[in-house]
């Protein structure tokens, strides 16, 4: 029957509500069940963050450790640099304190500090290199890389849910997952505008997630060749796809390019997990997601191989373009 014809003076006969809920069913029949708009048109806009810009930003995530994180790292990078260097970098190691990809004498060097530490699983922490000034330093990242994995696999069963995907497999793959977290200090800078606190790039992670403890936007993203600014919200997290969900969605969802910039007055600390699944499981683009309209963009790969790809990566070549099938 088509809208206009019906008769709106008069109603169906339908059960009793009432007498309904006196047999204490234990479900709801399904003609009282209403779809849920609201998650669906949330995990609209998440695929559309993802799909449009590879970032987003979170509030009310209950994370309750990220304030006693950043307590941790402001004390930890006021200590003497004799302290810090406690914890220094080994030759050939990017793990400890010290600053980041430096793979030349003549190469320009970013306006950073950074102490990047391997955290989950536990047997891949290289605790010589986990400082233990200031006291709670340990304790804190231990409970902060446990609620960030929490964080990851559910946002990661957010965005499968957002591709369609009925699957788990992939976001339960980040119980099991890696996690290594990098701590940023941008001291100020005489003449910010002639350096970069980190030159521009992709992670090569799964997806990222930043805690910004500045108080002047310092991340920017690159959408549509211009440099736009996450606004600090305080203790929000920036989530931003890294180059294997991009290899996975067969590139839906694209890992941004991203930079940070410095102040000339004021400090600015960051904390940046980075999110892996598990060793076990391949990466290449899921089948569902590719068909004759969007054939195979990325190879399949074993975690082994993608690492290696990374690390014997060309340094004048796009990374996720050297995944190009
Ligand atoms: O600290 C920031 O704002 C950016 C850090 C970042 O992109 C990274 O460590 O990969
Ligand atoms: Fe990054």
């Amino acid at each position: 029957m088509d809208a206009k014809s019906k008769n709106l003076e008069s109603s169906l006969t339908v059960p009793s509500v009432q007498e309904l809920s006196l047999k204490n069913p234990h479900e709801v029949p399904q003609r009282y069940v209403r779809d849920d708009d609201t998650q669906r048109d949330e995990l609209h806009k998440l695929h559309l963050a993802c799909k449009d810009w590879g970032v987003f930003q979170m509030v009310n995530h209950g994370v309750s450790s990220v304030n006693n994180m950043g307590n941790e790292v402001k004390r930890f990078f006021e200590l003497p640099l004799q302290e810090k260097k406690r914890w220094a970098q080994k030759p050939a190691s990017l793990e400890g304190y010290g600053q980041a990809f430096v793979t030349s004498q003549e190469q320009k060097l970013d306006w950073n500090d950074m102490i990047f530490l391997k955290s989950l699983p536990i047997q891949n922490r290289n605790l010589d290199l986990w400082p233990q000034n200031p006291p709670q330093f340990r304790e804190t990242l231990e409970k902060y890389s446990e609620d960030m994995r929490e964080e990851a696999i559910s946002i990661m069963s957010f965005i499968t849910l957002a591709l369609g995907l009925e699957d788990t497999k992939i976001s339960e793959s980040f119980h099991e997952g890696l996690y290594d977290i990098r701590m940023n200090c941008y001291p100020p800078c005489p003449e910010p505008e002639r350096v970069l606190g980190i030159v521009p790039h992709a992670d090569n992670s799964a997806i990222t997630l930043l805690v910004d403890f500045g108080d002047f936007p310092g991340l920017q993203f690159l959408k549509d060749v211009k440099w736009v600014s996450v606004e600090p919200i305080e203790g929000a997290i920036v989530a931003n796809i890294g180059h294997i969900i991009e290899v996975m969605t067969n590139g839906i969802y694209k890992a941004p390019e991203h930079r940070a910039v410095v102040n000339k007055e004021k400090e600015r600390l960051s904390i940046v997990t980075f999110c892996y699944p598990s060793p076990s499981i391949d990466i290449g683009p899921v089948e569902k997601l590719t068909d004759e309209d969007n054939g195979q963009v990325y190879k399949n790969m074993t975690h082994a191989e993608y690492f290696n790809r990374f690390f014997n990566r060309k340094l004048d070549q796009s990374f996720i373009d050297s995944l190009r099938l």
